[in-house]
């Protein structure tokens, strides 16, 4: 029996390829130039089914250009923020995503934001880069420890957790925020706290942690407002989507003191981030390298393949989303 064909609109690491290839007929687009949207549909036509990543924004017009013969979508990503699912739900296409293998990774690039933002990590390498470093000053660079303050995590799902887990390695008091509560053993397990509301949360929270998707509740929920009930001088890290911030705020309360410092691994627009951050000194800013770890980065693959599996097995997909 002939093999599917399947497009991947990006090279993925070694062994997701291999995989991929031993199973279907893949076609992968190269890296540069970077796959359009024309491109990807025109693709689409002579294929059977999808594996896309975040940088293809399936809306509503994109979806409803994909060809009748693809009926699965599979994303090398847990963020789906990407793809309109009730598009796809409206042509029958069956889309799926990877939510596992990022955890640990992305709550690795939080804690490292956290810790690089407490002791100005960025700054300092700046000056090393610069050749402008005098030398060991009293006063030179002088941040903050994090033991014994407190984290507000606001969204407490699988990367929420695993953050907690390295934040209390550090000695973090660990506060929360979910629409739902954790189970009793979780919140133990992380001597986690409950909070009822965001606003209880942001009261406490010394250093704030953004965990959960975008979606509409939660786009742009960290503003001018949020950012007032904040504690004087609070370290806000981000590493769910950026347009959960409003960036103009933010720098606003940045460049005020408000907020003393702000890490950020995503960012509204990605890669053309708000002009305003590039010369903030209080910033410590990556370019989305949530899960660029390897292990990580060949789970997604894997994920992302077994639901393509599914769908060609006539079965449901393990990370269904639509
Ligand atoms: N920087 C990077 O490279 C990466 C970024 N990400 C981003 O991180 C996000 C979180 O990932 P992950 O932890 O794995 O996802 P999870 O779904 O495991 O956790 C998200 C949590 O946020 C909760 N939540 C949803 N809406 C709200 C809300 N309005 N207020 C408070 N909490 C809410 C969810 O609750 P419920 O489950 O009930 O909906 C869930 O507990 C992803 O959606 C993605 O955007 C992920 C990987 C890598
Ligand atoms: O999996 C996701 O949602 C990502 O952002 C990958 O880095």
């Amino acid at each position: 029996m002939s093999k599917k064909k399947i497009l991947i609109t990006w090279p993925l690491p070694e062994a997701a390829m291999a995989r991929a290839r031993e199973s279907y007929d893949v076609i992968a687009h190269g890296d540069d130039p970077k796959i359009t949207i024309d491109e990807m549909i025109e693709t689409a036509k002579s294929v059977d089914a999808l594996l896309i990543t975040l940088n293809e924004k399936c809306r509503k017009e994109v979806i409803d250009r994909i060809p009748e013969n693809i009926k699965c979508i599979s994303t090398y990503s847990i963020g789906f923020d990407h793809i309109d699912l009730d598009a796809c739900k409206a042509r029958g296409i069956k889309v799926g995503n990877a939510p596992h293998g990022v955890t640990v990774a992305t709550a690795e690039i939080a804690m490292l934001l956290l810790l690089g933002s407490a002791r100005r990590a960025g700054e300092g390498e700046k000056m090393i880069r610069t050749r402008s470093w005098p030398g060991w000053q009293p006063l030179q660079l002088v941040g903050q420890r994090l033991d014994n303050k407190t984290l507000g995590i606001y969204g407490f799902g699988k990367i929420g957790q695993a953050l907690a887990q390295r934040a209390r390695g550090f000695d973090m008091n660990v506060h929360y925020y979910d629409i739902y509560r954790a189970k009793p053993e979780v919140e133990a397990k992380y001597n986690a706290t409950y909070h009822d509301s965001l606003d209880s949360l942001l009261k406490v929270s010394q250093f704030f942690s953004i965990n959960a998707p975008s979606t509409p509740e939660t786009r742009y929920f960290f503003n001018k407002e949020t950012i007032e009930k904040l504690p004087q001088g609070a370290i806000v890290v981000n590493t769910a989507r950026g347009d959960l911030v409003k960036d103009d705020d933010v720098i606003a309360a940045l460049k005020s003191g408000r907020l003393a410092y702000a890490g950020f691994d995503v960012f509204a627009g990605e890669p053309n981030i708000n002009e305003g951050y590039y010369d903030l000194p209080n910033t410590f800013l990556f370019p989305h390298l949530g899960s660029a770890a390897i292990e990580a980065r060949n789970q997604m693959g894997f994920e992302a393949l077994d639901n393509i599996d599914a769908f060609f097995a006539g079965k449901d997909m393990p990370f269904k989303l639509a």
